[in-house]
């Protein structure tokens, strides 16, 4: 059986802490179930860059992961994943820095990986790089010889053309892609973006799944993450969860609980949520103290000053809300900065009359669906979603709507709240529905299945491969 090897920045036990993202806590499982190897980096900084690699196994999951240092982390995942990449693949040109330190910051920490891995891959194995840290790492690896079946899967948008278009290099960026035998998205419209920047920017052509450029064909092909919606479910009901209930709903002393919970990012559209919210307070005086707002959201990427700037944005707003509409005994908000471990999360997921999730442009967003999945069957609370996040081509029985608008904010939160209970399973139960049939080892199939199934010649075993041994 070949094993699979992930390669990916963030490398990371879904049970260790409570403030994860999305993509640390799916992959965990994929590589349970395959006993693959994740590589990637420790999270450490070192003062010398040593290409030392840290093997360890918990809970089914290898690991091998290298320190970087502090200049790598500052021009790779602070720099160039974080304020050139993100910020542009998010529709946010106005945030996007386009430094050449980063730029140059970005390719010799991909070539450490390239160093790093290549030793521990053997010529049956599948590798499968992720997201937007990694993109020319596939190139680097068939630099150095390997000829193995090779994945790459993007977690967040591909940005339409005329705006990717804003980045220097930008060609020769996306030449790096066609090193992979597949090219995975989450939609079909950021999928329809890659095709068309492949088309009209660089002259390639497109013949269904098959993308052709300067005479190397890959497949592009869009399949949407899942959770682990069985064990979310169960979570929803455990001990922890349970006394995270109670502990929830008798602090809102029969109150109706909205639900937020995000990484603090400008691209989970918190400002906008919260502008919303004080839209819904400010129209509908007759709600006032029978609805609370938990916005749940653990500080991210805090070196990075547009981080900054949103959550001084949001403490200011939070106070503002509070100021204007509390009571002695009331406060419409409780904007919280720490993050929870799942099974508590799912808890107060539970506990939530609505699940309010209203990012401006977003990848999936897995929070949607473990709000689906935590519910109660017989009572299930109502879905507020954006209709710019992946996870709304698959929810369609969410109440869609556009984060720009407060109206719609405002208005949302008023329909949910007087939903019958008859709609809101029939819209449950179809969410629901979606959410167990494709989960998360439904996506990974979905994916590796498509690259078990490449044709590659598969070479003799390295020498350098039993050095590293
Ligand atoms: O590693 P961080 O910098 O702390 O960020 C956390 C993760 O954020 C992004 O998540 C994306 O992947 C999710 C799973 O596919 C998806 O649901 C979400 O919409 C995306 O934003 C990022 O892409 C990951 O690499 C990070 O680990
Ligand atoms: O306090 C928290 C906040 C979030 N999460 C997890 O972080 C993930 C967020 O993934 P999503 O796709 O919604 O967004 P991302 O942060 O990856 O952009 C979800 O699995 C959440 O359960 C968590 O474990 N604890």
């Amino acid at each position: 059986m070949s094993r699979l090897i992930v390669i990916s920045n963030r490398v990371s036990r879904p049970n260790k802490s409570g403030n994860q993202g999305g993509l640390a806590v799916a992959l965990a499982q994929a590589l349970r179930e395959s006993r693959g190897i994740w590589v990637g980096w420790s999270g450490e900084i070192t003062e010398n860059f040593t290409g030392h690699i840290g093997f360890s196994e918990d809970e089914g999951v290898k690991t091998a992961t290298i320190d970087l240092e502090e200049q790598d982390v500052d021009e790779y995942y602070n720099g160039y994943a974080n304020k050139t990449l993100w910020p542009l693949f998010h529709f946010r040109i106005d945030l996007a820095e386009y430094a050449r330190d980063f730029e140059g910051g970005y390719n010799r920490v991909n070539q450490r990986f390239a160093d790093t891995a290549s030793p521990l891959i053997e010529p049956e194995d599948i590798i499968w790089v992720h997201d937007y840290h990694m993109i020319p790492l596939g190139q680097m690896l068939r630099d150095k010889g390997l000829n193995n079946r090779m994945g790459f899967f993007l977690h967040i948008p591909w940005p339409p053309t005329r705006l990717l278009v804003s980045l220097p290099h930008h060609t020769k960026l996306v030449q790096t892609l066609f090193a992979y035998d597949v090219v995975g998205f989450h939609t079909e419209e950021w999928l329809e973006s890659f095709r068309h920047y492949i088309e009209r920017e660089m002259g390639g052509t497109v013949n269904g799944d098959f993308v052709t450029l300067n005479g190397r064909t890959i497949q592009a092909i869009a399949c949407p993450i899942g959770i682990n919606a069985q064990e979310f479910s169960r979570a929803a009901v455990s001990d922890a969860a349970s006394s995270m209930f109670e502990q929830v709903r008798r602090s809102l002393q029969h109150r109706a609980l909205i639900v937020g919970v995000d990484r603090l990012d400008y691209s989970k559209g918190l400002e906008e949520r919260f502008n919303g919210y004080a839209r819904f307070l400010k129209d509908h005086p007759e709600h006032h103290r029978n609805v609370v707002l938990t916005q749940i959201a653990p500080p991210s990427r805090g070196e990075v000053e547009s981080y900054q700037h949103i959550r001084a944005t949001l403490d200011a707003l939070a106070g503002r809300i509070n100021g204007e509409y509390s009571d002695v005994d009331w406060s419409p908000v409780r904007y919280v900065n720490q993050g929870y471990p799942r099974d508590k999360l799912a808890g107060i997921y539970r506990a939530a009359q609505i699940g309010l999730v209203t990012p401006l442009r977003d990848g999936m967003n897995l929070v949607a669906k473990e709000y689906v999945a935590a519910q109660d069957p017989e009572d299930p609370g109502v879905l507020i979603l954006s209709r710019f996040a992946g996870a709304a081509t698959q929810l369609k029985d969410a109440l869609l709507i556009n984060p720009y608008s407060p109206e719609e904010v405002s208005d949302s939160i008023t329909r949910a709240l007087a939903m019958p209970l008859e709609e809101r399973k029939r819209r449950w139960q179809s969410m629901m529905k979606c959410v167990e049939e494709q989960d998360i080892s439904w996506w990974r199939q979905c994916f590796t299945e498509r690259l078990m199934a490449v044709q590659r010649e598969v070479e003799e075993k390295k020498p350098q491969i039993e050095a590293a041994e």
